[in-house]
């Protein structure tokens, strides 16, 4: 049994950890591979947020002639090449993949990586099953940034038919006619834009009476309201079956107005992710997890055992690439640190859903300060009521502000509109550095008339003592 300084357990966010400063460390990464080329690197780089963006630009630019029409320009698709898209995006994803890899099992002579599944077989001890065989190493100090991985729901005859998840989907062969997605959060939202602006029909099922119910209340009613626009969006529906041949497959479904069938050429299931805490085994390493699986960990990612640290989508209650990274700081921190830990800051964390139109959002929403009691005003500026807005000829994005009414510090802030990500990033700012509303709003000048006069109305329509 090979005994190391430091074991890390996936190659995503945990493989940031290492610089020069361990260079004195004796390391193993331990890495399985993600999706169907089984690569190195872990989600975001190969089957999350980089592809996907790739993905949403070029979708973006597809379905500018639905907006030319309204500005008196008329301009048209006349094709898409599938198979360019997909071998641009995946010729610099996966460039990047070998090269990360190489440098550390090739160029890092401290390092030794392992490419198999890591399981737990007693305290900081790990059997890994490699190509060679399995082997059992040990180490003082293990980080588990093992991530997660694609819900497959429990519907009768899925075993039997071909379906895609978020890992597959972007590398499929050729583009479909139609195609049936299952949910309506993050990631069905995203897919739905990417396929249906390339020319795919999408029907999008979800259980409840919204798309992306998570959000704001209104972000989420003014999105449902959009996504039954463009796609067949069929709510309140459960599943009974599917079946499925080579031509396509069937859903099965209950709804508002009985049985109902869907039918599609490609069906991909978007309900949502797990920890990988299973296939490591974390209970046979005394490692303490919750109901839903996550590791649980404390302020400075350490585990219930000593010497074992966690970060990202395997112990955060945030399944998010910025989150994993900072909490992969914090790790770095302790790990050279000990004696003086760091702790991870949740406070402001946002998040964006780059769908059409785009979604960001950071602290709470309305519902959540009604289910807490938390006293709020609110304000709210239509893109329509700016001047870039009319530019733009916008009818559906706004901005919605929640703020203190005594103090008039935000408390949340939700965008549905272009550009909506880079446009929350100064209420982010104003968030965590506690700069209240009017100061934001009068503090500083805001270019005319670009369209960050979004959030400045809205803070300027907040109104306390
Ligand atoms: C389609 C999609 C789009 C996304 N888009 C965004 C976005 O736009 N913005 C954003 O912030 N976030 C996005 N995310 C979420 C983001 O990708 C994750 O939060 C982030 O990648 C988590 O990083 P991690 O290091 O915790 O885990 P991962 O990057 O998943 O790394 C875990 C690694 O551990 C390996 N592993 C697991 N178990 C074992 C084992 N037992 N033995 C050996 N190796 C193992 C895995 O193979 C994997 O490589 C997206 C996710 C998906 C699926
Ligand atoms: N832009 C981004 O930051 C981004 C993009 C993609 C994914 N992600 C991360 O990845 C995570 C996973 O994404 P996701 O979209 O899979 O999860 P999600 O939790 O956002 O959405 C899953 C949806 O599927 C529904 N669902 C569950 N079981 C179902 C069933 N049997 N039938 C129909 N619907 C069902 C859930 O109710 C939920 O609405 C996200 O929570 C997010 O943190 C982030």
């Amino acid at each position: 049994m090979r005994h190391f300084d430091l074991i890390i357990i996936g190659s995503g966010s945990g493989n940031a950890i290492l610089d020069e400063r361990f260079s004195d460390w004796d390391v193993a990464i331990v890495e399985k591979g993600v999706g169907s080329t089984s690569s190195y690197g872990g989600t975001c780089l190969n089957v999350g947020c980089i592809p996907t963006k790739m993905f949403v630009h070029t979708a973006d630019v597809a379905r500018t002639p639905s907006e030319g029409d309204a500005l008196g320009v008329d301009l048209r698709r006349t094709g898409v090449r599938w198979s360019e898209i997909r071998d641009r995006i995946f010729g610099r994803i996966d460039t990047i993949s070998e090269s990360g890899k190489r440098f550390r099992s090739e160029e890092n002579p401290n390092v030794t990586l392992y490419e198999g599944i890591g399981r737990f077989t007693d305290t900081r001890q790990l059997v890994v099953e490699t190509s060679a065989g399995s082997e059992t190493i040990s180490a003082d100090r293990i980080v588990l940034a093992a991530g997660g991985r694609p819900v497959i729901p429990e519907i009768a005859g899925i075993e039997n038919v071909a379906y895609h998840t978020s890992d597959s989907v972007m590398r499929l062969e050729e583009l479909p006619e139609s195609m049936i997605i299952l949910g309506t959060g993050f990631i069905g939202a995203e897919f739905a834009h990417i396929f249906s602006s390339l020319g795919v029909e999408v029907t999008m099922i979800g259980r409840s009476g919204r798309a992306l119910r998570a959000e704001d209340v209104d972000v989420s009613a003014r999105f449902t309201e959009i996504a039954e626009r463009d796609w067949d969006l069929r709510l309140n529906r459960t599943e009974k079956s599917v079946t499925g041949d080579d031509d396509g497959v069937e859903l099965h479904l209950d709804g508002p107005g009985g049985p109902e069938t869907v039918s599609a050429r490609t069906l991909l299931v978007a309900t949502g992710r797990r920890p990988n805490s299973d296939l490591l085994d974390t209970a046979a390493g005394g490692i303490a997890t919750s109901d839903d699986g996550k590791v649980k960990v404390d302020a400075t990612q350490r585990t219930s055992v000593e010497g074992v640290w966690a970060l990202g989508d395997i112990s955060s209650d945030h399944e998010l690439k910025h989150v994993a990274n900072h909490e992969e700081r914090v790790v770095q921190h302790n790990l050279l640190h000990p004696e003086e830990p760091v702790e991870s800051d949740h406070r402001f964390v946002p998040h964006a859903v780059f769908t059409a139109p785009q979604i960001a959002s950071v602290g709470l929403t309305e519902q959540q300060a009604r289910e807490h009691a938390i006293n709020y005003i609110s304000s709210t500026q239509d893109y329509g009521g700016i001047a870039y807005g009319w530019a733009m000829e916008d009818q559906d994005g706004f901005a919605k502000l929640l703020a203190d009414p005594s103090t008039g510090q935000l408390l949340g802030a939700h965008i549905i509109g272009p550009q909506a990500p880079t446009l929350i990033q100064p209420l982010i700012q104003a968030m965590s550095f506690g700069i209240d509303a009017r100061s934001m709003a009068r503090g500083q000048y805001w270019i005319h008339p670009a369209m960050p006069e979004l959030v400045e109305n809205a803070l300027l329509g907040l109104e306390w003592d």
